[in-house]
This record gives C-alpha cells, sequence and structure tokens, in this order.
C-alpha cells in the first residue's frame, strides 16, 4: 500500500523540482547521493567545513534566531509531497564506494546504513520546513527517536545499487515524524530492504530551546491514514513511557514470569532463598555484557557541532551486534531496531562509555540494550545519553539469558516488551 503511494508520489510532476532542490548540486532529474545530502545540510545551517572554525559559525547562527515563527499558524503548511526525496547510494555503478559499506562477511555495514538514514531523516525535515526566502535555516533540526526500523530483509549486497526515499508523516509543534524506506536492485528490480520511522525536533539556531514547525496539509485519504498512524504512535510513545518499569511496578502477569524464573534457580537442596544455580543450557544475566569507549573526536561531529546522532547509532549498533554473536555463538542477523532514545546530546571530546546486555531472549531471538553514558572525568559524573534496543535472529536456538537481581529482572522485563511488540509485526 505504501510502495504503491511511494510509485504515485515518484511519478507525480512536483517530484522532479523536489528531486532537483534538495540536491541542488545535482544536475536536473538526477537524484542526489549521500555526499550531496551531507553538503546540502551543511549549506543548509551554514555549517563550518572546519574545526577551527566552528566558533564562529555558531555566532553566526545565533544571529538567525530572529527569524524564528512565534507561533505555528505563522508558518504555512506543508504537504507530504514538500518533504518527498529520493536518495542513491550507488554501491554498484560506483565500486569506489564499497569499501566504507563493506563488512567482512562480503554483506553491508548496516552502521553505515544507519548513518544514511539520520541524515536523511534530518534533510526531510529540514524540505519540510523549508522556506524559499531565506539562504539559511534558523532551525537546528536534532534526532529525538528512531522509533522503529523494521528489516524486510537479511542480505543487503555490498554491490547493488540501493535508493533511499522517504518523507514527512506527522508533525507535532516542534516536533516532525519522517518515514523512510529503503531498497535495492538486484535481479533486474529494486526490492524493499527497511521500513524506517524516525522523530526530529525542531530546536533555535543555539540548539537551546523547541521552535515551530510547518502545519502538515493532508492530500487524499492515504496521507491522512499516515497522519493518523503518527497520531496513534505518539500516543502509544506515551503510554510505553507511563507504564515504564522505571516509573511502576511490573504488571501481575509479568511478576509471574520473574518469580517463575527465580524458583527455577533455587538449589532444591537448600532451603535457602540465597543459594541460586544455573538452569542448564541457560547463561546469567551478568555473563551476557559487552563494553565499549569512544572518545569523542570532532571529526564525528555533526552540523551543529555535537556528536552526530548516526555516529552514536553505528558505534551502538556495533557493540550490541557483537554481543549478540557472542552469545549466540554465530553471527546473527538484525530484525528491527526499535525504540532508540537521544535523551541528551553528545558533547565534542566527551567520554562515551557504551554497555551491551542481552536482556531477553526466545528460542533463536536475542534482545539486546545498549546504554551510552557520558563519563565526566573531572567529577566523575555520568550523564546517560542514548538508550538502543536491537533484536537479532540466530541460526539456532540460544542458550536462556536469566536474571539474578531485582534490577536485572526488570531489564529482563524491558527487553521481553520491546521484543514482544517487535514480534507483533513479524
Ligand atoms: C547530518 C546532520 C545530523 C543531525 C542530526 C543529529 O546528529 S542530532 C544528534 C543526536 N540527537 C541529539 O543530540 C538530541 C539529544 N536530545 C535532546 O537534545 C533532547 O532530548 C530533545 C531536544 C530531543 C528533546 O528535549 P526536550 O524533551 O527537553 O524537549 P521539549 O520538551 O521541548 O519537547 C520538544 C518536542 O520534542 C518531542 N519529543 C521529545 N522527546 C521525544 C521522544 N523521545 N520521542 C518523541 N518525541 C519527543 C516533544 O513531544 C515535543 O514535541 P512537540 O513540540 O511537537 O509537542
Amino acid at each position: 500500500m505504501f510502495s504503491q503511494r511511494l510509485r504515485a508520489l515518484r511519478s507525480a510532476s512536483s517530484l522532479a523540482s523536489r528531486t532537483f532542490s534538495v540536491g541542488s548540486m545535482s544536475q536536473q532529474g538526477k537524484a542526489p547521493d549521500m555526499v550531496e545530502v551531507r553538503n546540502r545540510l551543511r549549506e543548509i545551517v551554514g555549517a563550518s567545513t572546519n574545526w577551527r572554525d566552528h566558533q564562529q559559525a555558531m555566532a553566526e547562527r545565533a544571529s538567525l534566531s530572529s527569524l524564528l515563527a512565534r507561533s505555528q499558524d505563522e508558518l504555512p503548511a506543508k504537504t507530504m509531497k514538500d518533504s518527498f526525496i529520493e536518495v542513491h547510494l550507488p554501491l554498484g555503478t560506483q565500486p569506489s564506494l564499497r569499501d566504507k559499506y563493506l563488512n567482512y562477511h562480503n554483506s553491508v555495514r548496516f552502521g553505515r546504513i544507519l548513518e544514511d538514514l539520520d541524515s536523511l531523516a534530518v534533510l526531510i525535515c529540514y524540505s519540510h520546513t523549508r522556506n524559499e526566502a531565506l539562504k539559511k535555516s534558523p532551525l537546528s533540526i536534532v534526532t529525538a527517536l528512531v522509533d522503529k526500523i523494521d528489516m524486510r530483509k537479511n542480505i543487503i549486497y555490498p554491490d547493488c545499487d540501493i535508493k533511499f526515499t522517504g518523507h514527512v508523516t506527522w508533525v507535532g509543534k516542534s516536533s516532525i515524524e519522517a518515514k523512510m524506506h529503503m531498497a535495492q536492485y538486484h535481479d533486474g528490480a529494486y526490492s524493499p530492504v527497511l521500513d524506517a520511522t524516525f522523530v526530529m525536533v525542531a530546536r533555535d539556531p543555539e540548539n537551546k530551546r523547541a521552535a515551530f514547525v510547518n502545519p502538515l496539509k493532508l492530500e487524499g485519504p492515504e496521507e491522512e491514514s499516515l497522519f493518523q498512524q503518527g497520531e496513534i504512535n505518539k500516543k502509544r510513545r506515551v503510554e510505553l513511557s507511563t507504564a515504564s518499569l522505571l516509573k511502576v511496578a511490573p504488571t501481575a502477569e509479568e511478576r509471574t514470569v520473574i518469580h517463575s524464573l527465580f524458583l527455577n534457580t533455587l538449589d532444591t537442596k537448600t532451603v535457602s532463598f540465597r543459594s541460586r544455580v544455573l538452569p542448564p543450557n541457560s547463561v546469567w544475566m551478568e555473563d551476557a555484557k559487552m563494553k565499549g569507549l569512544e572518545i569523542c573526536h570532532p571529526q564525528e561531529r555533526n552540523i551543529f557541532n555535537r556528536i552526530f546522532g548516526g555516529f552514536l547509532m553505528r558505534k551502538a549498533y556495533e557493540l550490541g551486534w557483537a554481543n549478540a554473536c557472542a552469545y549466540g555463538g554465530c553471527r546473527p542477523t538484525l530484525v528491527a531496531v526499535d525504540d532508540i532514545m537521544f535523551q541528551k546530546p553528545v558533547e565534542i571530546g566527551s567520554l562515551l562509555l557504551l554497555s551491551s546486555q542481552v536482556c531477553y531472549t526466545e528460542g533463536n531471538h536475542i534482545q539486546v540494550r545498549v546504554h551510552t553514558e557520558v563519563l565526566d572525568p573531572l567529577t566523575g559524573h555520568h550523564n546517560t545519553t542514548n538508550v538502543f534496543h536491537y533484536t537479532f535472529r540466530a541460526d539456532k536456538d540460544v542458550p536462556a539469558v536469566v536474571p539474578r537481581s531485582y534490577g536485572e529482572s526488570m531489564l529482563y522485563l524491558d527487553g521481553k516488551r520491546h521484543f514482544d511488540e517487535t514480534m507483533k509485526g513479524h
């Protein structure tokens, strides 16, 4: 249904001009590639190309504050077509690109795709909020949430062209939902690889306060239904956050799950709550972790001189994948990414600690949570910046992960909630 819509949108007459305006450096009619997307983003915000100029570029951006709308009503409504873009990643026709995307197993590095999706989502939002009269946008658009990435295919060929399409599907006051699709050319046709939903937030030029975005004008029942889905997604996010195990107790059913896991680990030879025995074919949760550290160099900055969200996603994904790989003893495939929260920006120069944990298993599925935090070496304070959730599938059944402490039990239930939500759509 949605691919039908994309086909219709692609053939819409306004699309040719959109493709041209997004990739202003492309020749007329040719969709831009990822390099052009990033150059275009730099132009839109007036980002410096050298780190040594970044303070001057930031000061220049601060002066754009006066261009911000004081209410959403001041801004003209935009259609979904206004933000529709198509971007190519010519891995087939431009072999020089391949090394950056290739992994050892002769497939495509998914972390690189996450980076491209993030840049694309930002460009989609700038296309939606574009004001023809302004040379630079006063808005700083940041990634707030990767709501969902559903894999529709396991294999991504390293030597076949890739095409991304996407557009805005819902807007709030300062937040925008963008849906993107990735397809790959193989056996004479493009076939879908993944569908992604991101939520981006518009901020003032200095990235300090929320800023209004253009309303969305819906054209036809299909767009209305996409918008309705956006409303449902927003409601679901609020409900999930309200029921978070960090705030409220588990449900009665979840408490039963945890208690039976507990009973299953009691030593039947002793009458004690303390002596715990690992059941056969199981692994204690504390033995299913992996850790990493990133020193956040200026090279990984985004156009707003913070660490690029795509880079954070790539690093967290690769650690999560390695964790699942070591746990399952095989090369796992990704089933879905969901609910990646960008709680706080990561400053350049930060020490970023990454912790990955297998938090739930079922059959051949491994649910992994990666938590990232910034460590201030002077004060010793830790601040959570992101939480990532990944579902992997192994080629055989994996040992059951077993929580020992109450905290681990909550992680287990949180992982189960994410897993159940993911599997609803599969
Ligand atoms: C190539 C260029 C790449 C650039 C992209 C990046 O790299 S960005 C780098 C990675 N990302 C980041 O660093 C962002 C880090 N996070 C943050 O700075 C902040 O958490 C945030 C700005 C996203 C949100 O801050 P606050 O919650 O204080 O903002 P505020 O309360 O004003 O809410 C603003 C709007 O965001 C929405 N919002 C906030 N968090 C949300 C979430 N997790 N999921 C959905 N929507 C969310 C709110 O509903 C509201 O929408 P409405 O106003 O519609 O009601």
